[in-house]
């Protein structure tokens, strides 16, 4: 068992399930994008573990950026995004958002806005995680590692309240 703060969790996805996970992305990845120079977006904080491990199995040549929102309070969305670090030029470029989780879809939604008005050839999303019960927008989640329920975790670059990140392997809440 794991405590953070006042909540407690339990093992929940392995460091062998996650880097499987990222495995199989990668694949797709490389399949649809052989003739393509992708941009990987990694989304902040949350994202830099998942952007590390999956942009070291891409084959082709690709760039790397980051962008920073916020919108969590402990474990829930305040629905306000807060956009911390803006995207630098992404005209023409074909750019894949990469998310730790897409929980529900505010955060994606906002970043499809900024992509739109960047004017992007094209742009994709990829997640470590997806909750489809918890997701309320319609936007296609291209690339997905693990589908889980609708419950918090964290590890692996998600934290509860700035905590958590460092671990290799993913909790949830007990
Ligand atoms: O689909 P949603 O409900 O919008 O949730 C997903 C977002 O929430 C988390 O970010 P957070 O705001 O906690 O910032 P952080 O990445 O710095 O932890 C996570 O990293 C995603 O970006
Ligand atoms: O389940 C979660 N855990 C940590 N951060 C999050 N941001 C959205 N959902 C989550």
């Amino acid at each position: 068992m794991l405590q953070i703060h006042d909540l407690s969790f339990v093992p929940f996805i392995t460091s062998t399930e996650i880097e499987e996970a990222i495995a199989k992305v990668a694949q797709q990845i490389n399949k649809d994008y052989t003739h393509k120079t992708p941009l990987f977006l990694g989304v902040l904080n949350g994202a830099y573990a998942f952007t590390a491990a999956l942009t070291k199995k891409i084959t082709g040549n690709c760039e790397v950026e980051f962008t920073k929102l916020k919108s969590y309070a402990g474990t829930t969305s305040t629905g306000n995004i807060q956009n911390l670090i803006g995207v630098g030029n992404l005209k023409g470029k074909d750019v894949i958002v990469v998310e730790d989780i897409v929980d529900t879809g505010n955060t994606i939604s906002e970043i499809v806005k900024i992509l739109e008005a960047e004017e992007v050839a094209s742009y994709r999303i990829a997640t470590l995680c997806y909750k489809p019960e918890a997701y309320k927008k319609s936007y296609k989640i291209d690339y997905i590692g693990l589908e889980i329920p609708n419950k918090f975790i964290v590890g692996y670059g998600l934290d509860y309240d700035g905590l958590g990140r460092n671990l290799p392997e993913i909790y949830q809440l007990k």
